[in-house]
């Protein structure tokens, strides 16, 4: 597998969660940032934490926070443009980042495998998470030959979600059963909390 600088996206507003940063709810005796970098860290040769505006809101952390390279709220796409920019400049080599939502707990461990494998088998240079009939885009895997592009297209245009560019390009698609739950169940709602430590402690009993 190519080495792959993760990237959790932690730029949000949590404006769904009511006025709480949903990313530093507990989960499992850590933020939930922490839980999901410790599920994506063993799968990349590093990672790093996404954040717009103030960093030292997520306390100190094992992993680099890096905030939007682009001024604004520009969406997830200012984290990925981050992520490759980032990739560039501090690593030297290597050619590809894959991007989890920070709202994403049960992310699974063959993660970044599955997309380089998915991607390699296709004429794509991007590739995407699914599960079910769900495409994830903000699960990706991406080129840092792309930042240019990304970087034009954040600056120059009002295109800000990330379906529109990746089909701009065309991508690959890696799929995942949604039983016996969702993989990429991500929480935005005080009710989508509850049920998230539900399949936790399913997911120990198991
Ligand atoms: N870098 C960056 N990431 C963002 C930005 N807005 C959202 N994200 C990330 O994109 C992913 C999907 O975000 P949403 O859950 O749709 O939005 P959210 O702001 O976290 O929550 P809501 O305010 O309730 O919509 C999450 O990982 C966010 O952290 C942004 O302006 N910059």
């Amino acid at each position: 597998m190519p080495p792959t600088v993760g990237v959790v996206l932690a730029g949000g507003l949590s404006r769904r969660m009511g006025g709480q940063d949903k990313v530093l709810l507990a989960f499992e005796g850590l933020t939930l940032l922490e839980y999901v970098a410790q599920r994506l860290a063993p799968q990349c040769e590093s990672l790093i934490v996404n954040a717009n505006g103030e960093p030292r809101r997520f306390g100190t952390l094992p992993f680099p926070v890096v905030t939007d390279s682009v001024a604004g709220h520009l969406g997830p796409l200012a984290g990925i443009l981050t992520a490759l920019e980032w990739t560039q400049a501090h690593r030297p080599g290597v050619e590809w980042v894959v991007s989890v939502p920070a709202d994403t707990p049960f992310v699974p461990s063959d993660l970044v495998g599955r997309l380089h494998e998915a991607r390699g088998e296709s004429r794509h240079t991007l590739a995407c998470a699914s599960s079910g009939e769900q495409l994830h885009f903000a699960v990706g895997l991406w080129p840092i030959s792309l930042r240019q592009d990304l970087r034009e297209m954040l600056v120059k245009s009002d295109i800000r979600s990330i379906r529109d560019w990746a089909k701009r390009h065309g991508y690959a698609e890696a799929s995942w059963h949604t039983e016996p739950r969702d993989p990429f169940f991500n929480i935005n709602t005080p009710d989508d909390w509850v049920t998230a430590k539900v399949l936790l402690q399913q997911e120990r009993r198991r």
